[in-house]
């Protein structure tokens, strides 16, 4: 049996507000070379903050240090150097009341097969030493869609609703934080949308939020703010809007009621890339702020095309993402 996580537990309530939900400076972790493999810096210099209230995405490709990250949060992974602190509590010196503070819901589906979901949330909230009488297990497994399933054995569950079941568990304790690592790989549209509900539901009472997700339009409607790691480096780290505001590309697709078989000469060498799909369709991938789109529209009339339709796209958190990483990427080459 786990030890009790609330076993002398300091009752401290001082830091029932602090600014940030979490702090970071300088944290970095290096795995020592094993098995032939080098050492390997998964985590290099990475400050950030997360404000309380907030819904903040972590995000970064495959093996940038996310769940590093995260793990040293959960005390699974001891970090190399620097300083984090969850809900203003040292995740070294105050343990107890840092991971009292924090739930997480973890990648893997690790469950114990042979127990029901209400006694999974009842041994969970008996390890955090809720009493009784503040158990909430019926409320939160009908919020997360699983009342009907309170009493089947875990391994009867679908993936779906073990990942539910899992997020269930991680506020047991009523954390004022909820760490989601991936939380909807496999889960279908639709209980995806119901966990999303819960969890912004969790967030407008004031629960913070930090999510990674490979699901970029998932991050771009949740969250207000979005840091992107790289290869162990933060590469960003800023409000969602504001970080897409920076972003000075832009797509015009053109409709023509011509048949064309390439983009017409006219076209070319203005300082955007025009590409021909279907040979109707010309996109127009530009920068607004050295290109006009009304310029572009008068070279297509030049061109003696007739418009049918017209479309422009902004760009999306997917497009900053692989913008910022390529051009990491590039710098690291
Ligand atoms: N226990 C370990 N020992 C050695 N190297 C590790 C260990 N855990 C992770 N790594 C390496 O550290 C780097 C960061 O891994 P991490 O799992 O934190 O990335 P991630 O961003 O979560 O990736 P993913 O999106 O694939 O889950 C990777 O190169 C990984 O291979």
């Amino acid at each position: 049996m786990t030890a009790s996580i609330a076993q002398n537990e300091p009752k401290d309530t001082s830091n029932s507000t602090p600014k940030a939900a979490i702090e970071v400076k300088n944290l970095s972790k290096t795995y020592k070379s094993a098995y032939g493999q080098p050492e390997k810096h998964a985590l290099n210099d990475v400050s950030l903050t997360i404000p309380q209230g907030s819904f903040f995405a972590l995000l970064g490709p495959n093996g940038a240090g996310k769940s590093t990250f995260i793990n040293i949060l959960a005390g699974l992974v001891v970090k190399t150097s620097g300083e984090a602190r969850i809900w203003d509590y040292d995740i070294e010196d105050q343990m107890r009341a840092a991971r009292r503070s924090i739930g997480i819901v973890p990648q893997e589906l690790n469950l114990d097969p042979f127990f029901t979901p209400r006694e999974l949330m009842e041994v969970q909230a008996g390890l955090y030493g809720v009493p009784k009488n503040q158990r909430r297990t019926d409320e939160i497994l009908d919020a997360v869609g699983l009342a009907d399933k309170a009493s089947s054995y875990a391994r009867t569950l679908s993936g779906g609703m073990r990942r539910r079941l899992l997020v269930a568990k991680a506020m047991v304790h009523s954390p004022p934080i909820l760490v989601l690592d991936e939380p909807t790989a496999g889960v279908d549209i639709e209980l995806r949308m119901q966990l999303w509900d819960y969890v912004r539901e969790l967030n407008r009472q004031g629960t913070t939020v930090l999510l990674t997700t490979h699901y970029l339009e998932e991050a771009e409607e949740l969250c207000d703010k979005v840091a992107i790691i790289n290869h162990g480096r933060l590469v960003a780290c800023d409000e969602t809007q504001t970080l897409l505001s920076k972003m000075d590309a832009k797509e015009l697709s053109v409709t023509v009621s011509e048949t064309l078989s390439e983009v017409p000469d006219i076209l070319r060498g203005h300082g955007y890339k025009v590409a021909l799909h279907h040979n109707n369709q010309l996109s127009f991938q530009y920068s607004p702020s050295k290109v006009e789109i009304a310029k572009i529209l008068d070279l297509v009339s030049q061109a003696k095309l007739t418009v049918s339709d017209l479309t422009t796209k902004e760009s999306d958190l997917e497009d900053l993402f692989l913008q910022l990483t390529r051009e990491d990427n590039a710098k690291i080459a």
